[in-house]
């Protein structure tokens, strides 16, 4: 079966932000970030892959701007695989990097459900980090998520609707458009 056309989805979705407005978010989100690592060593900065990637590049630039170093690692963990629901949590790729007494920064797209940040979260808290902060650009209003979870930095919120653009995927695509859409019925 061949994989629904991302042209078919832009035709009836909504947009949500435009990149002006997530460009806004992010160096807010950076001010706040500053602030919140005013002391201290310089943080590891996780990126959770795939969809985080241009996020976290944002804001990474926008932290460095501010003065604040970060040392860089990524992991992978997925649970949509491409579909437009999620199911078992599957890692792909875990940080190399030794986490203990570190303060870690993770940087992921959008907290949905939550069950992929909480169990990131977990594991990193499991390998020793002393502070686990969680930067997002987007997050999902609905009553559906996971207990024991939530952003720390949050970029924007997106209403309760399968959203794609700005790292996040339809079908694998679409990962790249410069803004965030929300998908039609
Ligand atoms: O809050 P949740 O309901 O757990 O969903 C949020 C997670 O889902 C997405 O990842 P996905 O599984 O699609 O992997 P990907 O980033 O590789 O697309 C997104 O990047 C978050 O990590
Ligand atoms: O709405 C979403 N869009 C893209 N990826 C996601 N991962 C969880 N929720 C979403």
């Amino acid at each position: 079966m061949s994989a629904p056309k991302l042209g078919d989805a832009l035709a009836s979705a909504q947009i949500l932000f435009d990149r002006p407005a997530l460009e806004q978010a992010i160096v807010r989100m950076a001010g706040e970030i500053r602030a919140a690592y005013a002391e201290g060593d310089v943080p590891l900065y996780i990126t959770v892959m795939n969809g985080g990637l241009p996020f976290a590049a944002q804001l990474a630039f926008a932290l460095g701007e501010r003065g604040l170093d970060l040392e860089f690692d990524y992991l992978h963990a997925t649970r949509y695989r491409g579909q437009t629901s999620g199911s078992g949590l599957a890692w792909l790729h875990r940080p190399a990097t030794p986490m203990h007494g570190r303060q870690v920064l993770l940087a992921d797209d959008i907290l949905d459900e939550g069950h992929t940040l909480l169990a990131v979260k977990q594991w990193c808290e499991d390998q020793g980090a002393a502070d686990v902060r969680i930067a997002v650009l987007a997050e999902k209003v609905h009553d559906r998520c996971v207990e024991g979870i939530a952003a720390d930095h949050v970029g924007v919120q997106v209403p309760d609707a399968y959203v794609f653009g700005y790292g996040m995927d339809y079908h694998e695509q679409g990962r790249n458009l410069p803004a965030i859409y929300a998908l039609g019925d």
